[in-house]
C-alpha cells in the first residue's frame, strides 16, 4: 500500500557535507550541471517559547511565500542517522492546519493571526546543482552548495520523493552522492540554522540540543 503525502507536501531526503574545495571538480566529473543560482532571505517563526522548533517543526518565510518543514512520522525526528527527512509544506493553508494542530489551537485564517515571533533571519546565496540520471533510479539528484550571510558555508544533497515507501532508497542514493564526491560523514554537519542558532540565540540552541531536535 502507498501512503501519499498531504497533496501540497513531498519528503524531502537530505544528507548535509562540509564544501571542501575540490567539490566542484567532483561534482563536474559526474556530470552534474550548475541549474542556477539563488539569493533568498529565509525567516523562520515559532512561539515565546518555541513550542514549534522543540517539536522539530520549522516554519519560515522564503522570500514571500510560507514554508514548513517537519518529520513524516508523529512522534519521531527528521534527522536519521546524518541524513534527514522531512516533509515539506508550501500552501499556506495547509501550513497553518498543520502549525494549528502542533499548537493546540483553532486554525487561523491567516498565518499573520497567529502572533509567532521570528527568531532567525539570514540571506543564502545557492548554488544548485542537477546531477544526470542515474540508472535504475527515477529519483532526480541535487546538490546545494550554500553560503549564509553570517559566514558560513554548508552543502547538502537532495532528493525530493513523493511516498514514504521511497524514503529508503532516497537514503541510500543520497549516501552513494556523498562518498561519489567525497564528502560522507558519520555524524550529522551542522546547517546554517544551527549555525545561526549558536551564534545569535544561544539559549534556544541549548533548548534544542537537549530536546535531541539539533
Ligand atoms: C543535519 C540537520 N539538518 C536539519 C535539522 C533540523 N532542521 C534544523 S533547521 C531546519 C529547517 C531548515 O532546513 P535546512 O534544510 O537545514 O535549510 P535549507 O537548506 O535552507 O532549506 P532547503 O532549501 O533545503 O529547503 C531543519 C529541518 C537537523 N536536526 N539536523
Ligand atoms: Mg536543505
Amino acid at each position: 500500500m502507498h501512503s501519499p503525502t498531504h497533496s501540497s507536501g513531498s519528503i524531502e531526503v537530505e544528507r548535509k557535507f562540509v564544501p571542501g574545495p575540490q567539490v566542484e571538480d567532483k561534482l563536474h566529473s559526474l556530470g552534474a550541471k550548475l541549474q542556477n543560482e539563488l539569493t533568498f532571505r529565509d525567516s523562520y517563526y515559532d512561539t515565546p517559547d518555541c513550542r514549534l522548533t522543540l517539536g522539530d517543526v520549522w516554519l519560515r518565510r522564503r522570500e514571500d511565500s510560507w514554508e514548513l518543514k517537519y518529520p513524516p512520522q508523529r512522534g519521531t525526528r527528521g534527522l536519521n542517522g546524518a541524513s534527514t527527512q522531512y516533509l515539506e509544506l508550501n500552501c499556506e493553508r495547509d501550513i497553518a492546519h498543520r502549525v494549528s494542530e502542533e499548537l493546540n489551537i483553532p486554525c487561523p485564517h491567516s498565518l499573520d493571526l497567529l502572533e509567532l515571533q521570528e527568531f532567525a533571519s539570514f540571506v543564502t546565496k545557492r548554488r544548485r546543482f542537477e546531477l544526470p540520471p542515474r540508472n535504475g533510479s527515477k529519483h532526480k539528484v541535487v546538490v546545494d552548495l550554500d553560503t549564509a550571510d553570517f559566514g558560513f558555508s554548508v552543502g547538502e544533497v537532495e532528493v525530493l520523493v513523493e511516498t514514504q515507501e521511497e524514503v529508503q532508497s532516497a537514503l541510500k542514493e543520497v549516501e552513494e552522492i556523498c562518498k561519489k564526491l567525497g564528502v560522507l560523514s558519520d555524524s550529522p554537519v551542522p546547517g546554517k540554522m544551527s549555525t545561526f542558532l549558536k551564534i545569535n540565540r544561544a539559549d534556544h540552541y541549548k533548548q534544542l540540543l537537549e530536546a535531541h531536535v539539533l
